[in-house]
């Protein structure tokens, strides 16, 4: 196991996590959207608009398939586990943690955001169907799933960074 790869939903909380765990464990932290967006020199929406979300897609597959062998943090973008081949490099490459959050938070969280482009498209119901629709593959790609609700950003950083130490070490 070399990589930790967080997966979930938008706005579980695998950029902020993700960042939070790599000053814990002192090892580099790679937000999968911020590469996508300094490689482009595009912004996610402007992605999504200029070239459409399939190729987006691709570009996420392209990411972890390339990606060094390195002890690193991988926050994932929330479409990412939903690919079989995305899936299986990254159980195979890492440990898969997944944030679980319920649907009030996450719409809390991310319903103003217009950096989200499938927010912005969707409805509240559209939302809530992908998120449900979502759930299985997360569930699916994970080696352990954090139950998140009332939990702080710190509390989850520890109790992930409890889990890395323990199963690499062990
Ligand atoms: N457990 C939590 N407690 C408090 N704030 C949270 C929690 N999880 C996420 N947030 C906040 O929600 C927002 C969205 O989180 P983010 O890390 O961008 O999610 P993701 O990368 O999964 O889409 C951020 O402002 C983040 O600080
Ligand atoms: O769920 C999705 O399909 C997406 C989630 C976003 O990342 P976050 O999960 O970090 O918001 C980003 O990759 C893009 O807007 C698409
Ligand atoms: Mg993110």
């Amino acid at each position: 196991m070399n990589k930790v790869y967080l997966v979930g939903f938008m706005g579980s909380g695998k950029s902020a996590i993700g960042k939070r765990l790599s000053t814990l464990l002192d090892i580099p932290f790679y937000d999968m959207d911020a590469e996508i967006v300094t490689r482009t020199g595009m912004t996610i929406p402007q992605i999504f608009e200029t070239y459409g979300e399939p190729k987006f897609r691709e570009m996420e597959t392209e990411f972890l398939r390339q990606f060094p062998d390195e002890f690193c943090i991988i926050a994932t973008g929330g479409g990412v586990a939903m690919r079989a081949e995305n899936r299986e490099i990254m159980r195979q490459t890492g440990l898969v943690f997944y944030l679980n959050s319920t649907f009030r938070d996450i719409w809390r969280r991310v319903s103003t955001d217009t950096n989200r482009p499938i927010v912005q498209r969707s409805s509240r119901g559209d939302l809530e169907a992908l998120f449900l629709k979502r759930k299985p593959l997360y569930l699916q790609s994970a080696h352990i799933r954090v139950e998140t609700t009332n939990w702080s950003l710190n509390d989850i950083t520890q109790y992930i960074g409890f889990q890395v130490l323990r199963l690499k070490n062990g």
